[in-house]
């Protein structure tokens, strides 16, 4: 028998259960549900990460929805539940989504959403933030500071790399990728390398057109090359962001080999998912290669480093917080709640999941639509004209 769990209800008298498996930022996802006649339940379980069995007690007998999070296991066991409970729609509050096991929830006919677009800036300028960090080994020279070790300026202190000039690499150039290349590129004057199994054409325009801005100026032009494999990247590249979805084909992408592959004094940066890196073979190449830094935000075996990388100097870690802005947060927890929603009242699936600025505006009812269902295809649902 499952534990039952703490919960906060909105809107007793809803006619549709819509369960969150956490609380989560701002009002206006509440208020969105509340308007349309949802009963609104909350978990507000003192429990970072719900267990199976947690979630089976919220859903219970009777859930049209359900808005979780990535720590959780969505597969089989949850969605025939749901389905059993008479629910239509899930939705992580994230972009990713290897935690849900989509052709399980499109057997039970169980729509699953995500939140793109909303988190790509301030993903990217974490990224960016790491790539500072690690490169001008920010971390290590603030707990000398803290130690009370400084006694003077030395011309060997703290020295790190400079960027400007430098390569930057980006494996994974979607939304985010771009996103980081570009503030790599107009902040820092860097030349681009990336790989991707597509072409990223706006990127490269706007590469293009900037360095002809640059030449215009008198400047150095920045220039581009989408590479043919990944280990163009490793081997050209000064920093490498690593920014592709996890899957199959991305799983350990980075190892003992690729590892081996870029530059002594390369810097690595990981806000995608933890296990597009083999974090044994980092921590072991950390030790070998002091010059050699990286950022992460991620880690294989969350909330857990593997042994070892807590103590390399060489290493700026944060808990995942990439996405961690409070606009960003808001928009991402209402986009779950109008996949949802949306599901639930018939909608049809917003025509381009690139564009959900209009379901951000606060000023403005949000479009009658699932801003991005990414089973719409398989399960069959139309698609709104934009
Ligand atoms: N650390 C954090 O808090 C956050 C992490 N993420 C992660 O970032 C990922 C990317 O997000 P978006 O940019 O919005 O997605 P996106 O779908 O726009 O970009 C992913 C890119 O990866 C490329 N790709 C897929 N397989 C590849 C391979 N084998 N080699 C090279 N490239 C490959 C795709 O072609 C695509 O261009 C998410 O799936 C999520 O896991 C996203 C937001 C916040
Ligand atoms: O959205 C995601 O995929 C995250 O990792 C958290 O924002």
């Amino acid at each position: 028998m499952a534990k039952p769990v703490s919960i906060e209800v909105w809107n007793p008298n809803g006619k549709y259960r819509v369960v969150s498996t956490k609380p989560m930022p701002g009002t206006r996802w509440i208020n969105l549900l509340i308007e349309q006649d949802c009963r609104v339940e909350i978990c507000i379980q003192k429990k970072t990460i719900l267990s199976v069995e947690d979630i089976l007690a919220l859903i219970g007998d009777k859930c049209d929805g359900v808005i979780g999070q990535l720590t959780e296991d969505w597969g089989e066991t949850l969605f025939a539940a749901l389905s059993r409970a008479g629910g239509k729609a899930f939705s992580n509050m994230a972009v990713g989504y290897n935690n849900v096991d989509v052709n399980a929830a499109t057997k039970y006919g169980v729509a699953v959403g995500n939140t793109p677009g909303v988190l790509t800036e301030t993903t990217a300028e974490l990224a960016a933030s790491l790539s500072l960090a690690a490169s001008r080994r920010i971390v290590e020279a603030d707990e000398f500071m803290r130690a009370g070790l400084y006694d003077g300026w030395l011309p060997h202190l703290f020295v790190g790399n400079l960027l400007k000039g430098q390569t930057v690499g980006v494996i994974g150039a979607g939304r985010i990728g771009s996103a980081y290349a570009r503030m790599m590129i107009e902040g820092f004057k860097m030349n681009l390398i990336y790989y991707d199994l597509y072409q990223a054409t706006r990127l490269e325009k706007f590469v293009t057109a900037y360095g002809a801005f640059l030449k215009a100026n008198g400047e150095q032009p920045v220039t581009w090359k989408r590479a043919s494999s990944m280990d163009e990247v490793l081997r050209e590249a000064d920093v490498i962001s690593l920014h592709p979805v996890l899957d199959k084909t991305t799983y350990h992408l980075i190892n003992k080999d690729s590892l081996a592959t870029m530059k002594k004094e390369a810097i690595l940066i990981n806000c995608s998912r933890g296990p597009v890196v083999d974090e044994v073979a980092l921590v072991e190449h950390l030790k070998q290669n002091p010059m050699f830094r990286v950022g992460l935000d991620v880690f294989e075996d969350e909330p857990y480093m593997k042994p070892g990388l807590a103590e390399m100097k060489n290493a700026v870690v944060v808990p995942h917080i990439a996405s961690a802005s409070k606009w960003t947060r808001e928009g991402m927890a209402t986009l779950a709640a109008l996949n949802v929603l949306g599901k639930i009242k018939g909608y049809p699936v917003w025509g381009d999941p690139n564009r959900v600025e209009p379901f951000l505006n606060e000023n403005a009812p949000p479009p009658a639509a699932s801003p991005s269902l990414v089973n719409a295809k398989a399960l069959g649902l139309p698609t709104s004209k934009l």
